[in-house]
């Protein structure tokens, strides 16, 4: 008999769908199993007024058919220009859940990010009292922190001060890829928590360097040595609440990901679920995977959890080679690589 498993429909906690055709076509594939999706202010200009949050949104509700209930939640962009106004006002527009700390240049359209992140207090107070979450991408930017150490000094940089000093602020260390990360968060008051991506829980730096350089698995915080990825792995199996999932799904073209000079990001909407459900299996904590990817994301949020389910069956299936996007190619996290799940 084939084996299925049933979980409330999930969310996915961090999500970046560009716009224009990029925007339709990354849309609808998270849209086919999640429910609602954190919508990544990082576009050409960033997403920094409440207006361009409600723009976007229109632009993503168009994107997709008419009778799709995916619903998308918005964020602002912090810079150094962010007031406490802009904050009441996202807040009062109901669709900005969320404010997303780059520190400036750290990653993909990072230039507008924040250069003095203690300046930003009154904000931060501001997101408190209203109710918004801070979601950062925690990697420090100096040119002579080495890359795969940004993240572990990011915590000591920056983290927990505004852990510290800001107890009543939601935070989510996005992304996280190191033991420092996890083990800070687990150890971290309840308004403390962080998603994983699955290629996070997947792969080490081998997958990206090891044989050939893989600039599909190129990502940022770039994958870690085995080690980080084994304290990632613990940590969701551990069956925290603090942790969920967030694919950070970055779609980029074929030519700017194979290229000389390669864009981070990990294309993996088209088998998000999919990954994570191969994953949690071979880590045999699929028992798991509801409370990750369905329950604790809203939990923290202080959101209603979905209502409706989801089932994936265990049949194999392989994730496209390249998906089409306005005459170009975009090429899948996992592109051709077989997965044993699969959402009918
Ligand atoms: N994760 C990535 O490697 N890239 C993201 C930006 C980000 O989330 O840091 C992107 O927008 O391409
Ligand atoms: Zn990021
Ligand atoms: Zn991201």
């Amino acid at each position: 008999m084939t084996q299925t498993l049933t979980i409330t429909r999930p969310d996915d906690w961090h999500l970046h769908l560009r716009d224009g055709a990029m925007l339709e076509v990354a849309a609808n594939a998270t849209a086919k199993h999640f429910s609602r999706a954190i919508i990544m202010p990082n576009l050409t200009p960033p997403v920094t007024q409440v207006a361009d949050a409600q723009a976007y949104y229109q632009r993503i509700k168009q994107a997709l058919p008419e009778q799709s209930q995916f619903e998308p939640l918005m964020t602002l962009y912090l810079t150094d220009a962010t007031t406490p106004e802009i904050i009441a006002d996202a807040a009062a527009s109901g669709i900005v859940k969320a404010c997303k700390l780059y520190p400036a240049n750290a990653t993909t359209n990072s230039a507008h990010g924040v250069t003095d992140v203690a300046a930003l207090r009154p904000v931060f107070e501001a997101m408190a009292k209203h109710g918004l979450l801070l979601l950062v991408h925690g990697e420090v930017t100096h040119a002579d922190i080495d890359i795969f150490d940004r993240e572990a000094a990011f915590i000591d940089a920056h983290m927990r001060g505004l852990v510290e000093s800001l107890p009543n602020l939601k935070i989510v260390f996005e992304h996280i890829t190191t033991a420092e990360a996890a083990e800070f968060v687990m150890n971290a008051p309840d308004n403390v928590a962080a998603t994983i991506t699955p290629q996070h829980l997947m792969y080490n730096r081998n997958h990206l360097l090891a044989g050939g350089l893989r600039p599909h698995n190129y990502c940022l915080p770039v994958l870690k040595r085995q080690t980080h990825q084994k304290a990632l792995q613990q940590a969701v199996a551990s069956g925290t609440k603090k942790i969920f999932l967030g694919t950070d799904s970055a779609p980029h073209v074929q030519g700017a990901k194979e290229s000389a000079c390669g864009c981070a990001g990990c294309y993996s909407a088209p088998a998000a679920i999919e990954l994570y459900a191969e994953i949690f299996e071979q880590l045999g904590i699929l028992d798991k995977l509801e409370a990750f990817a369905s329950f604790n994301g809203p939990d923290f949020y202080g959101l209603p959890r979905n209502t409706d389910t989801i089932t994936l069956t265990k049949e194999a299936w392989q994730v496209p080679g390249s998906v089409k996007v306005d005459g170009e190619n975009l090429v899948p996290f996992f592109a051709n690589e077989t997965l044993n799940w699969q959402v009918k």
